[in-house]
Parts: structure tokens; C-alpha cells; sequence
């Protein structure tokens, strides 16, 4: 099947705060950054705080101009881009972005009055679940509906892009299913949806297309199914890269009890070492490795509370490149 068409590309695109001749020097925040996403799919940004996730984000919609390299947004470079592009183009602004005093009827009201064929209101306000605060002033609103009145407005033009900065932060659970079935929904209506998030179950369930930024360049992209079947970097080449063993520890686990591990063996999603916390080893070749961990299990004399084999996720991906 032929792939979509790229909606935005980003080649080799550096960003520097500052100045060569003060003092401090330049900063360089992205060092070429290459990216694609596509219409009819979502393409997610992930990466550790700092990373450099807004800096590219705010380089494709234009608002900061890349030091070297070149961006285009659905085939015009959008930092000199006229008012015809920002109309194709919906921004998600984060709650500081919104008017405070306005009532949310009101601020989507006149947002639609400035598009051509808006998405009608109410029926949006309904898929969104937000009739019953629709004239409540947006100052008094919770942080979860303030975030659905900013994505409303991001969408009510009908946009052939959207860029989503965390869509899902501080909603509760049936708000954020809400908005991954609306997200889901808009992608599959052939708009192109950039979004960043730090929920990587999120990610995972929504995104066909995976950007993980470090340090403001991109280290690993793919598709989910592309990324977690990749080796992970340090692990023996004869290694099964979808799958991980999981163990909890019943033990606070000594440094040379680790080092002594016949597989590398890392805290599981950033816990820490005590009674309960969850070791992975990344990829296991076969029965012989898991003989090798029990024997080494009962070398140091610590019985697992509990052992399994799980899918590597998008999250193990993550810790991989965080740590490295
Ligand atoms: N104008 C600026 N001047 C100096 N440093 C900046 C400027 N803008 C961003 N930075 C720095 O660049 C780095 C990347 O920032 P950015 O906001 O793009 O990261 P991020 O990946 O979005 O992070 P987060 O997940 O915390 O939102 C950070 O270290 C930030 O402090």
C-alpha cells in the first residue's frame, strides 16, 4: 500500500539560543532533527524532559525558525507562511494560552467564526463531553476541562493538522479515553495529528508513527511494532528482542549481587532497589538463560516473589534510550 503523504517534514533542522560572541556562547537545543509525519496518522514525540520535544514542535508550526535546515508544513515553510496555512493548521494551547475571563461557548464561538466550514459546537462540546461547562467562566474550570476546551479550539476549523502538546495531561481516565477515541477517529478522517505526550501506554495504543528525542536529536524512530522489535542496545545478538523477563525481587539487591548477574539485569520503569521492586533483563534467547538466573538466584539466596515473560513495550524502548 502506497504510504500517505508526508503533511511535515523536518530535515536537518538545528536550533540555537544565544549568541557566538557572549560570554556564554552559543546553545545548541536541536542538533538536526529529522522528522516526517503523515496525513491520515498519528506520529508521537517522545522523550525525556528537555529533550527538545516543544523546541521541534514550535520550529514545524513556525513560531521559532530553525538556526539551519528546513521545515515544511503541508508544502510551505511555515515560518514565512501566509494567514491561508495557519487556517489549515490547529495549535493545542496549553492552559496558560487560553483566556481566562471567557466562557468557553464564547471563546469557541468566535474561534469558529474564523474558519471557513468550523465543526458545528455543540456536537463537538458533545463528543468531548463538555456541555455542562460550557458557560462556566475558564478561569473556574478544572485543569481537565480547561485541556478539553484548549483541544475543542485546536479542532473546531477542521484542521489538516493538528499539533497536540500532551492532549492528555491531568484528565482522569474516561476523559482520556474520550480524547484517544476522538484522536483515533480524526486520524482515521485523514488528518495528520502531531502530538507529544509522557504517557507511553498512550503512545503506544495511539501512534503509527514514533519519534523518541534525547538531547535534541531524534535516536530512535519506527513504527510501535518497528521499535520494540529491535534489539536492545548491549543485549547478546542471539537474544529474542519483542520479549523480556520480568522478575520481583523480594530483596533490596546489593551492587555486587547485580554485578554478579550472568544477564544485565535493570530496574523495571525507574523503580527503585528494595523488597518488591520489578527487574527486567531486555530479551531472552532461551531456557538456558532463565537456568542461568535461577541458578545465580539461588547463589545470592533471594527467591523471586515473582517471574514473567512479557511483549517489550514501547516503554522498555523508552527506558533504553533514557539510561543510555
Ligand atoms: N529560549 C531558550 N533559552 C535557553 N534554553 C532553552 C530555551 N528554550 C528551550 N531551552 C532549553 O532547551 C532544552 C529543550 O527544551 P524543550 O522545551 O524543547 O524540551 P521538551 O522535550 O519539550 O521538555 P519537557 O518534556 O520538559 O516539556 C531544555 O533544556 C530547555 O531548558
Amino acid at each position: 500500500m502506497p504510504q500517505p503523504s508526508p503533511c511535515l517534514t523536518l530535515r536537518h533542522v538545528r536550533y540555537a539560543v544565544g549568541s557566538a560572541r557572549s560570554s556564554r556562547g552559543l546553545t545548541e537545543i536541536l542538533r538536526g532533527v529529522d522528522l516526517t509525519a503523515r496525513a491520515g496518522e498519528v506520529t508521537v514525540l517522545l522523550g525525556p524532559n528537555g529533550a527538545g520535544k516543544t523546541t521541534t514542535l514550535s520550529c514545524a508550526q513556525g513560531l521559532l525558525h530553525p538556526t539551519q535546515g528546513s521545515v515544511q508544513l503541508l508544502g510551505q515553510d511555515p515560518f514565512r507562511a501566509e494567514a491561508d496555512l495557519r487556517a489549515r493548521v490547529g495549535v493545542m494551547l496549553q492552559d496558560g494560552g487560553l483566556p481566562q475571563s471567557v466562557q468557553p461557548r464564547a471563546l469557541l464561538k468566535h474561534v469558529a467564526s474564523l474558519h471557513q466550514n468550523p465543526w458545528p459546537l455543540e456536537d463537538l462540546a458533545e463528543r468531548l463531553d463538555m456541555q455542562s461547562f460550557l458557560s462556566t467562566s475558564i478561569r473556574r474550570l478544572s485543569g481537565g476541562q480547561k485541556q478539553r476546551v484548549a483541544l475543542a479550539a485546536s479542532l473546531l476549523g477542521r484542521p489538516e493538522v493538528v499539533f497536540l502538546d500532551e492532549p492528555t495531561a491531568g484528565l482522569d481516565p474516561q476523559s482520556r479515553q474520550t480524547v484517544f477515541e476522538l484522536i483515533s477517529e480524526l486520524r482515521d478522517m485523514g488528518m495528520g495529528i502531531i502530538l507529544t505526550t509522557h504517557l507511553l501506554e498512550e503512545a503506544q495504543k495511539l501512534a503509527d508513527s514514533v519519534f523518541i528525542l534525547k538531547d535534541g536529536t531524534v535516536v530512535r524512530h519506527g513504527t510501535v511494532a518497528e521499535l520494540t522489535s529491535t534489539a536492545a542496545q548491549g543485549t547478546d545478538a542471539t537474544a529474542d528482542p519483542t520479549r523480556r523477563m520480568v522478575f520481583t525481587a523480594s530483596r533490596t539487591l546489593t551492587r555486587a549481587e547485580i554485578a554478579s548477574s550472568p544477564l544485565a539485569i535493570e530496574l523495571d520503569g525507574g523503580a527503585s532497589n528494595g523488597p518488591g521492586a520489578a527487574w527486567m533483563t531486555p530479551g531472552l534467547s532461551g531456557p538456558e538463560q532463565l537456568r542461568a538466573l535461577a541458578a545465580w538466584w539461588e547463589l545470592i539466596d533471594m527467591m523471586p516473589v515473582e517471574v514473567r515473560m512479557e511483549a517489550r513495550t514501547l516503554e522498555d524502548v523508552f527506558w533504553e534510550v533514557s539510561v543510555s
